[in-house]
């Protein structure tokens, strides 16, 4: 390591005194104009990562839903995951060191994770379309190549295609070519071949209206478009002339349960929303009497569990099906899983690492965020069962195994991705013959609130059981229980956020009349 090189190049990527950052849920976000160092020193850390694990690392310049003057940055691991979690904590280490404590930092991580200095390194970057992303993207290539590092620059691409690119990079060209033409040309093979296995179109017109939060899945969208059969026709909106995330987008419609600005709907239309960087996609539309449809996260997850469990019976293959879920999963979705598709759920804490996680149990994992972060994971073992049986297999058990092996090309297994999510949805729309209202008619939610509280230190509220029960502060889950108990079918959480400097209020019950139990 140069270590004067580096110190020399730290000084034009100057930290703001005082500034302490912390390695979240996804990554480093702040604002824009406080990130500088903090991009340089993480083109360190992945060289120094890539060392370690002797692979391509991903580095993704993005701050996802949050407004269009914030960015940030996360590193993506060999498979495609996110970073593991003792390189987050060198992460925060290596972001919050002083100016002339850096090289020791460095020194240390180096020490610490037994990285082989002499090992080759190799980063590969991607960015979303905020203003300020391309110049944050260069200082990440500063610190890439100051430690010796090469790299590959991939520019603007949405979150999960720089997670896919890393994982064929690692993968020997076995998960997909790693190129944005590899990309668009694994999902749409996948898509065409499982909508000739469609005998219906489900919809009378298949249309679909997509918005793009004004963000990079409008840009990637459009380039895909060329793609995609005939069949299916995209209609964009909100695809990047007004500002990013701005009243639109998947969070947008999410927590305010409404429409976004910028599209026209008209009654029963099917749309969608992407996330500012494509990682997240929510489904909705409005009846004949103007009532907005919300179709989130959960009903993704219970039509493409369903979908998966319908065709595993057809092929007589009794593979392990589970559904992970966080506590925003709402209640009816979770009771219309185990109940009536019997399908087991589990709960784990916010935030995509760790439902990812848990879902590398299952044969098939399926798991979601409520705000629509997910996709499904197919073990080695049951992937490679189900090729076999889409080779040997005939008449409707081969077609069975057909569109599950086609189903596997289609879902980005690195990550959840807006544009395959949507791929494998309008499929399954179309191979079973469903509007966007008889999916909705799945289960009706239970009418739920979230809400942000601001507090002077979040970090006094801790919690435990998959984030559903406060331990302390003292006194806080008693009086929550208090107030539940009032209510049918109730349940309200609060946890502090790992993105925002916010604690996060969550409540559901049977009706949304202010009218407890005893009153009834
Ligand atoms: C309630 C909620 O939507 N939380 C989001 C949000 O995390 P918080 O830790 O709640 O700020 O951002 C995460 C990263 O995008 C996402 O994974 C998660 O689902
Ligand atoms: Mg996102």
């Amino acid at each position: 390591m140069d270590l004067d090189a580096i110190t020399k190049h730290s000084a034009s990527h100057a930290k703001p005194d005082g500034l302490i950052l912390q390695y979240g849920t996804a990554g480093f976000r702040t604002k824009a104009d406080r990130l500088d160092h903090v991009m340089f020193r993480m083109g360190l850390l992945a060289v120094l990562r890539s060392k370690q694990t002797k692979s391509t690392i991903g580095v993704m310049v993005t701050a996802s839903h949050n407004p269009e003057d914030d960015n940030g940055v996360k590193l993506v691991d060999p498979l495609g995951e996110m970073l593991a979690p003792s390189w987050e904590e060198h992460a925060t280490h290596l972001a919050n060191a002083e100016e002339q404590d850096l090289a020791r930092a460095l020194v240390a991580i180096s020490e610490e994770a037994a990285v082989n200095l002499h090992q080759d390194a190799f980063v590969v970057i991607g960015r979303d379309t905020r203003p300020s992303s391309e110049k944050l993207s260069e200082s990440v290539i500063d610190g890439v190549t100051v430690l010796g590092g090469q790299f590959h620059d991939y520019g603007l691409l949405t979150t999960p295609q720089l997670h896919y690119m890393v994982c064929c990079r690692n993968t020997g060209g076995q998960y997909g070519e790693a190129t944005i033409d590899g990309y668009y040309h694994k999902l749409s093979t996948a898509f065409v071949e499982l909508s000739k296995q469609a005998s219906c179109s489900g919809d009378d017109h298949r249309t679909l209206k997509v918005d793009c939060a004004n963000g990079i899945g409008a840009l990637k969208l459009k380039e895909m478009k060329h793609y995609l059969p005939q069949g299916l026709s995209v209609q964009l909106f909100n695809d990047g002339t007004k500002k990013l995330n701005h009243f639109c987008g998947a969070d947008f419609v999410k927590s305010h349960q409404k429409p976004p600005e910028g599209i026209e709907m008209k009654a029963n239309e099917r749309c969608c929303s992407f996330d500012g960087d494509a990682d997240r996609i929510i489904y909705y539309y409005c009846d004949v009497d103007g009532h907005f449809h919300l179709i989130d996260g959960d009903k993704i997850a219970t039509l493409i569990s369903s979908f998966l469990k319908e065709l595993l019976l057809e092929i007589g293959e009794s593979l392990t099906v589970g559904v992970v879920q966080t506590a925003y999963a709402n209640g009816s979705s979770t009771r219309y899983l185990e109940e009536v598709m019997k399908v087991p759920v589990y709960c784990t804490k916010t935030g995509v690492k760790h439902l990812h996680h848990k879902a590398q149990e299952f044969d098939l994992g399926v798991y979601f965020e409520a705000n629509g972060h997910g996709t499904v994971l197919f073990s080695k073992a049951a992937e490679a069962k189900i090729r076999q049986l889409a080779k040997e297999l005939e008449d409707k058990k081969g077609k069975a195994a057909k569109m599950l092996e086609n189903v596997i090309d289609l879902f980005n297994q690195a990550t959840g991705d807006a544009i395959s999510d949507m791929l494998v949805i309008e499929a399954i729309l179309a191979l079973k013959g469903l509007t966007i209202q008889q999916w909705d008619a799945l289960y009706t939610d239970l009418p739920n609130r979230q809400l942000k509280v601001k507090v002077a230190d979040r970090q006094v509220i801790s919690t435990t059981d998959a984030e559903r029960q406060v331990v302390k502060p003292p006194g806080l889950q008693e009086a929550i229980n208090d107030l539940v108990k009032k209510y049918k079918l109730s349940r309200a959480f609060v946890r502090p956020s790992g993105t925002e400097d916010v604690v996060r209020v969550y409540a559901e019950a049977d009706s949304q009349v202010r009218k407890c139990q005893p009153c009834i």
